[in-house]
């Protein structure tokens, strides 16, 4: 982008120095400075004062130049190595530098659109501390679920760098007036795929056409209130840890010349088009490639990722046990588990809440203890928006902790210290896995992920193998035997059969017996049970040949839930629940969307 034009300094698009270039190495830190790769000295401080970040990681040292330099942008680097930064400070930077400076009623400058609230909040949160010493630069955002007029009032002052999710977006873009965006320079997609994958692909289209093309000048070449003139060339960035062929469509109608950014991709040819796979080089001539789904996703290198092969009937008290054997290995803990649907946490989250257990003797009500002690927590779509925020926020800052989750927790949330993650429902697409699994073993840090499989859905390894993730088996047997927590080590050693083992027979034992007396905790049981069978139906594609929802055993399942009922009484519900979906798609004319069809 041609710099140096009236209204602005020369000195905002550095050209990042040929020696301060990071050296390639193992870690995720480049060995240079925010400073030399061009950062206002105000914004290095706040940096480090505000967010403590001292160096760098290579994908920042990478796309922060490259951001400056005014191209549009693909970048695609594992989770947890800093992307938000990445395109954070070079728009705060840019924005800063203008001679006078902006005013709230220039309105938006800069719009980051993300697929989730969570995410949006997150990004306003490092948002505001890199704006701490600019006050003239407002941040704001705008997500569903919030109040309307609220925002609309908030736009209608101004907001600088807005982050938003696409659908209450779209809303103001059409119905707020005020909301002023004809000096809008950057969008940035972060978790690209994801926002399409949730459906929102229509309203990214509208919202282009409503903001003007890709190569339009920002507020048309008049100044504004600020003096600051036109001209400037539309620069959009596209963030994600998983590229694929939904992207490209995005690409192709968002993006011009664009230059792609990506770690490790050596090792990953296949993932982008040859170009793109370039780090920093040009992809202008090989744009309309299309970007490949085969190919290897980036997971962190000091990931344990493990699978735990459980027959449906054990998986309940499976689940129990290694939660209560990582929780006593390590007090200081930090789990998130991945389930597929909103009834699934609600059950798992008020059996948890409630349940105590003895070791030695179910009937010995005096000495039951909580089977876990430790703090949970659970987000799920369906959760009002301040309990979403308040859990987000509480999760984030515990020392130790459970959260029992949907797929709205898997992309792009940074919740410190998380060392284990367990996917107790299968993720489905690859793409999920590697970002679910993302929430742990940040930024170098150790972590390890938990995947269950029952034996019949041992071929998902396969499907994870094609994109280059391998997992080992989980020694659940050994796990079993050598904990105490079971009453006896040792007892039963010699089981081969998970299923026939005494610490699982006891506990599911215990776990049907407390729901009997837990009506509350019953019912939620029968909706998880019911909300499970469907979700599970809903695979899409080439998952349908591993999760056959015909191949299970419905009365294995409803053990799963803690249930004794006969599986055709809860079946019959569910068989019902599937006429009366059938009919509601039939009716709205609606597409089979697994992912809309099933709030996460
Ligand atoms: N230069 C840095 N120095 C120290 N910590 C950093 C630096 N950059 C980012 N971090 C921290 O690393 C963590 C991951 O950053 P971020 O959430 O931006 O990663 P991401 O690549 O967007 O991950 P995901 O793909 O999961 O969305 C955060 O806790 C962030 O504060």
């Amino acid at each position: 982008m041609e710099q140096g034009r009236k209204g602005k300094k020369k000195s905002t698009t550095p050209k990042p120095k040929e020696e301060l270039i990071p050296e390639r190495d193992d870690g995720v830190f480049a060995s240079c400075t925010f400073s030399s790769l061009g950062l206002h000295p105000t914004l290095c401080e706040q940096l480090k004062e505000r967010l403590g970040f001292e160096a760098p990681t290579r994908v920042q040292a990478e796309a922060i130049p490259v951001v400056l330099s005014g191209r549009h942008v693909m970048v695609n680097a594992a989770t947890g190595t800093g992307k938000t930064v990445a395109y954070l400070a070079p728009i705060v930077h840019v924005l800063q530098g203008y001679d006078s400076r902006i005013q709230r009623s220039d309105g938006t400058f800069a719009l980051v659109l993300v697929p989730t609230h969570e995410l949006c909040m997150q990004v306003f949160d490092v948002l505001q501390k890199l704006l701490h010493r600019f006050h003239w630069i407002v941040p704001g955002y705008l997500m569903g679920g919030e109040n309307r007029s609220k925002e609309k009032a908030r736009l209608r002052k101004g907001i600088s760098i807005l982050v938003a999710t696409p659908g209450r977006l779209l809303d103001h873009l059409k119905h707020t007036s005020s909301f002023l965006y004809k000096n809008l320079r950057w969008i940035v997609f972060d978790e690209a795929d994801r926002i399409l994958q949730l459906g929102f692909g229509k309203e990214i289209e509208e919202i282009l056409n409503l903001l003007g093309s890709r190569t339009e000048d920002a507020s048309g070449g008049k100044s504004t209130s600020s003096g600051i003139s036109g001209g400037y060339q539309r620069q959009n960035l596209l963030f994600s840890a998983t590229l694929n062929e939904k992207v490209n469509h995005l690409a192709k109608i968002s993006l011009e010349n664009p230059v792609s950014v990506g770690l490790d991709n050596k090792k990953q040819p296949h993932i982008l088009s040859k170009e793109v796979g370039s780090s920093g080089h040009d992809n202008s001539e090989e744009q309309e490639r299309e970007i490949s789904t085969i190919g290897d996703y980036k997971l962190p290198a000091q990931l344990i990722q493990r699978y735990v092969k459980v027959p449906c009937g054990s998986r309940l008290p499976v689940l129990l046990s290694v939660l209560k054997h990582l929780f006593e290995r390590d007090v200081s803990s930090k789990i998130v588990v991945f389930f597929s649907t909103c009834d699934a946490v609600d059950f798992h989250y008020n059996l948890l809440k409630g349940f105590r257990w003895s070791p030695s003797s179910q009937k010995d009500e005096a000495n039951k203890n909580m089977f876990l002690s430790c703090k949970s927590f659970r987000l799920h779509g369906n959760m009002k928006q301040e309990d979403r925020r308040s859990t987000f926020q509480s999760f984030k800052v515990e020392k130790s902790a459970l959260l029992l989750s949907t797929d709205v927790a898997a992309r792009g949330l940074d919740f410190p210290k998380v060392n284990c993650i367990i996917q107790y429902d299968s993720p489905g697409e690859a793409t999920e896995y590697v970002h679910r699994v993302g929430r742990t073993a940040r930024l170098d840090k150790i972590g390890e992920a938990l995947l269950f499989l029952q034996p019949a859905e041992i071929d998902y390894l396969q499907d994870l193998q094609k994109h280059g993730v391998s997992l080992s088996e989980y020694p659940i047997l050994k796990v079993l035997d050598s904990s105490a927590a079971f009453g006896r080590k040792g007892s039963g050693k010699g089981f081969v059969s998970l299923d026939l083992h005494p610490s699982i027979l006891s506990v599911q034992k215990a776990v049907e017996t407390f729901i009997l007396y837990e009506p509350s905790i019953h019912m939620l049981a029968k909706n998880a049970y019911c909300s499970w069978v469907r979700a599970y139906a809903a695979h899409r594609g080439d998952l349908k040949r591993i999760f056959m929802v015909k191949k299970l055993h419905l009365g294995h399942v409803a053990k799963s839930f803690a249930l004794k009922e006969q599986p055709s009484l809860v079946g019959q519900t569910f068989q019902k629940l599937e006429k009366k979906r059938k009919r509601d798609q039939k009716q709205k004319g609606a597409p089979k969307r697994r992912k809309i069809s099933h709030k996460k």
